[in-house]
Parts: structure tokens; sequence; C-alpha cells
């Protein structure tokens, strides 16, 4: 059996029972959903981060590629009640240090009172408690993570869909899952999914007839390209966003974004549209959040738990945003039509074409 120590920052160093070796440090965040932990654990926003996951018993339906969000698991360890044998096997595998047999009921309670927290990690058949501190030590702030978005963003253009398509889409990859690519393709348009750093220059030669920030780890602050790029095409091109997404969008227009406590991480965040009334369940993975939206784009959505803003619109401007995440993955399907609402802004009707099977999205012959 491995040893293993978690080093809290408020002090605390925690036993539990190591399942895959090795040292490591990042922001402890906790996530309420009971499902969808392939999809969680490829989620590229969980990136620095420490994920605990409060449903107790993690990996009991197996590991399938098919439903991950990107090529490896994101965060750097993983903590659950009870992880089975396949998933420990996967996190061997990809290196990624766990533990388990902790009471994570507690580790939720504390994260919820004090708020998201650094910790430290050591795993291993000969670790320390001073090793998980001496992680701890070294951890730095979520937004001290400047260069976060290379870690996470396509190096080269790549376009998922049909090259003959009528819409082109630029997809801003700043840690993108796979299911935005996958939603925007299955209702017929041609997705260019373009580096985190694009500049002005560069999306002018795509030419696309819609501009969408995809989601991402950190701090938005931290995101400034994909800021130039809203701040250059907005009234010129409709331009969509979703979470890290929202996020530099409102900083483009005029809005503030700020910490948030502990975040929303989970499947079940009721969210209620202020035009219809209408409340739906929503998916979420997020610890920043847009303050003051400023005086270009209007709140539409809001959370109803805590009134945080989850939706953002600007009508004459064609801008559109989500704070969660209408592509699901894990989660509730309430809110795909997101992808019908964006894409009506470029002309095309999509709502009819859409086949919600969803199979994966295939790169096209550029
Ligand atoms: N899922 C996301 O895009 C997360 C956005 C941002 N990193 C946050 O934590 O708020």
């Amino acid at each position: 059996m491995l040893d293993a120590y978690l080093a809290l920052e408020d002090g605390r160093v925690i036993e539990a029972r190591g399942r895959a070796p090795g040292r490591t440090r990042g922001e402890l965040v906790f996530t309420t959903a009971y499902t969808g932990y392939e999809e969680s654990l490829t989620d590229p926003s969980y990136e620095e981060q420490v994920l605990t996951f409060s449903y107790p018993l993690i990996g009991n339906y197996g590991v399938r590629s098919e439903r991950f969000e990107s090529e490896r698991i994101h965060p750097r360890a993983a903590i659950a009640r009870e992880f089975t044998d396949e998933i420990v096997e996967w996190f061997n595998h990809e290196d990624v240090p766990a533990i388990d047999h902790i009471d994570t009921r507690e580790l939720v309670t504390s994260i919820r009172e004090e708020g998201a927290m650094n910790c430290g990690i050591a795993v291993g058949s000969d670790v320390t408690p001073g090793d998980a501190t001496a992680e701890l030590d070294q951890c730095i702030s979520m937004s001290d993570h400047i260069d976060i978005g290379k870690r996470v963003t396509t190096v080269e253009h790549t376009t998922y869909g049909g090259a003959n398509a009528e819409v082109h889409v630029a997809l801003i990859d700043c840690g993108a899952k796979m299911s935005i690519v996958d939603s925007l393709v299955e209702r017929g348009v041609a997705v260019h999914v373009l580096p985190y750093d694009t500049t002005p220059e560069m999306l002018t030669e795509v030419d696309p007839d819609l501009l969408f920030i995809s989601n991402g780890p950190g701090d938005p602050a931290n995101f400034e390209a994909a800021q130039t790029l809203v701040e250059e095409y907005t009234g010129e091109i409709p331009i969509a966003g979703i979470c890290l997404g929202q996020q530099v969008v409102a900083r483009a227009l005029g809005g503030t974004t700020e910490k948030m406590n502990f975040g929303h991480r989970g499947v079940n965040q009721p969210v209620r549209d202020l035009d219809s009334g209408k409340v739906v369940m929503t998916t979420q993975n997020h610890g920043y959040t847009v303050g003051d939206p400023g005086e270009t784009l209007n709140v539409c959505q809001i959370n109803v738990n805590d009134g945080t803003a989850e939706g953002l619109t600007n009508r004459d401007l064609d801008v559109i945003t989500r704070q969660y995440h209408p592509e699901a993955h894990p989660g509730p399907h309430d809110s795909f039509g997101f992808f019908d609402e964006v894409l009506e802004m470029t002309g095309q009707d999509t709502a009819t074409e859409t086949d919600s099977s969803s199979d994966r999205a295939v790169i096209a012959d550029n």
C-alpha cells in the first residue's frame, strides 16, 4: 500500500490511502457531479487544480475514451472516498497522483467554509507529511499562472466539420472541451479551432462568420489575446462564449471578473432565464465570475442559488454568452438550444438539422 498525505493551506495534514504515486500541488476544489468523472477529469478547465469528488464512489462504470473531453487528465491530482481499481489504472497510466479512503464530506465542508485553498500532495511508499507540506509551500495562486493557456490550447489551426459548410465558426481554444466542437459540428457548420493567442490578423485569414471563445482554466485576466479579439470583432461578426469565454467577453466589453469563494462545480446548478422566468439545471465548473457586466452587456440569466451572472447578451451587437456549460458532458441536456441560438446570429437555422446522437466531430480535409 502507498502512503499518502494531503497538506492544506489551513495548516492541516490529512493521511489517506495512496492509489497512484507522485508529488504535486494545486488549488483544491470539489465537484458534486455524481456521474461524468471521465468528462470532468479530461476537462482542460481543471488544469492546476486538485479535484475532489464529493460523490463517494468514483470509477464504478469504467473508463472509456469516447467520453473524454480532451486527450489527457487535467487536474494535477484526484481525491475521492473510494476509487475503483479500473480508474486507478488510468491515473497510474497518466502519472496523475490519486488518493482515497479520506473523509471527503469533511474536506468538502472545509472548502465550502474556508474557500478553495491551495494544497500539496505526496503519495509513495516512503513519503512523509513534510513532503506534502513542501509541495504546498511551492503552490502559487491561480491568477499567478499567467501562461496557463499555453498548456491547454491547440498549437495549430484545426478544422472540424464540413469543408463545404456555409457557416464558419472560429473557436478560440483557451482549453476547449471537445463537446463544444461536437455541438457545433452536428449543426452543420465548420469549426476552426484556433490557438488561444490568435491575433486579429490571423483571424482575418479565417474570415469567420462567428467568433466563439471557449471555456478554459485559471484567471480570465490571463487570456489577453482572446480579449483583444473580442474588442476588435464586436459589432463586426456575432460573438459567443462559454464559461471562461463569458468572462473574457465581459472583460473585453467593459465588465469585471472576480474570484468566487469556492466556485460552482457540479451538474445541478439551477439557472433562471430572466425573460421567460424558466429555470434549467446546468453543468458548471468555474471559480471566477462576472462581477460588474459593464454598460454594453445585459445579464439575461442568473444563478438561482447566489444570483451570479449566468448569461450575458447584447442583441444589437450579436453577443451572447453563458457561464455554465450548455454542451453538458457531463450533466443535463436542458441547454443544448444555446448552440441554435448562437448560430441563429449567423443567419443559419440549425435547429432542424441537429442530430443529438452526438458522434464525435471529425477533422475536415482542408
Ligand atoms: N470552465 C471554465 O471555463 C472555467 C473558467 C475559469 N477558469 C473559472 O474558473 O472561472
